[in-house]
């Protein structure tokens, strides 16, 4: 009896800590089923980079103005940017005087791109606070909708503290740990995580996601409520390791920062990845509870 208590245990890969051990009594109907650890992608690896890619590329040209600083300090990477090219000096001024009176928001810039945009607002589930609701466009099934932001804590590293009453702590199916709390003491680690690895004016992520004037528009997975037996999931959680060819200028964008300096793994983030076609106005759902067998 003990023995087969455990092995359910062990085969649980519980998203959200605080959340499950209060529900784990009920809504087995919202559990999701993944046959074996390596079935867990929805989508592949390179499909997810090549995503970011496109996009985090969309958010740097249209920002250029602001990212001359890092432009400079790096130059070998301007050759990558036609926009920037010193033969084309009349375009790019061209351009960034269009840029300047057509600016866009990075909500924007998400839907120009990727066909749509999301944004946080009052749930419509009575009593769950915030959710992410499409805002704009047509989100078709197997595509990236969302980042998970936070401080990545690998198994053995402290986290106690931080653990307190906070709903935002995500589970990875390895152990690893992601705090996507954008209050208090989670966020002062977070920032300072950020600013430690930060070289000069290279941006290694994002801090943008704790404040109101968010750089990366994907950044708010953290807000997309688990599912209910009225509401489907339409989005689930994707593990994703950034690859070394990871541009170094769109590190900026990344909304993760590891806890500890020494990590010598790749960086770790969580995606969000739509299981079936979602309209404007649709709020998204993910499933809280997994398990693997
Ligand atoms: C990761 S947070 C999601 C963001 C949260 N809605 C907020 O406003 O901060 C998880 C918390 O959201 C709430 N929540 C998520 N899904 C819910 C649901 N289906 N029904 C009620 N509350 C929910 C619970 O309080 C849970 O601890």
């Amino acid at each position: 009896m003990l023995g087969a208590l455990r092995r359910r245990w062990e085969s649980y890969k519980y998203r959200f800590v605080p959340w499950i051990a209060l529900n784990l009594r009920h809504k087995r109907r919202t559990l999701r089923f993944v046959p074996e650890e390596s079935k867990d992608k929805i989508v592949s690896d390179k499909y997810v980079l090549e995503t970011l890619l496109t996009t985090f590329r969309a958010l740097f040209v249209n920002d250029l103005n602001r990212q001359m600083l890092l432009l400079n300090f790096l130059p070998e990477i301007k050759s990558k940017y036609p926009e920037l090219q010193s033969n084309q000096c009349e375009i790019a001024k061209e351009r960034r005087d269009k840029q300047q009176r057509h600016i866009f928001n990075p909500e924007e810039v998400l839907f120009n791109t990727l066909g749509f945009s999301i944004t946080r607002r009052h749930s419509s589930l009575i009593s769950a606070g915030t959710g992410v609701f499409v805002s704009k466009g047509f989100i078709p099934k197997g595509t990236v909708v969302s980042m998970y932001p936070g401080t990545v804590y690998e198994k053995y590293e402290p986290i106690f503290f931080q653990s307190i009453g906070n709903p935002f702590i995500f589970r990875c199916i390895d152990g690893v740990l992601i705090d996507g709390n954008d209050k208090g003491i989670s966020k002062a680690i977070y920032r300072s995580c950020s600013k430690r690895d930060q070289l000069g004016p290279l941006k290694t992520s994002d801090v943008f996601w704790l404040t109101s004037d968010i750089r990366n528009p994907l950044a708010v997975g953290q807000y997309v409520n688990n599912c209910s037996t009225n509401k489907a999931a339409n989005v689930c959680y994707q593990e994703f390791d950034v690859p070394k060819c990871f541009p170094i200028e769109f590190m900026q964008y990344l909304p993760n920062a590891n806890y500890s300096h020494e990590v010598q793994r790749p960086l770790r983030c969580v995606v969000l990845v739509s299981l079936q076609n979602i309209g404007p106005g649709e709020e998204l759902f993910s499933n809280y509870y997994t398990i693997i067998h």
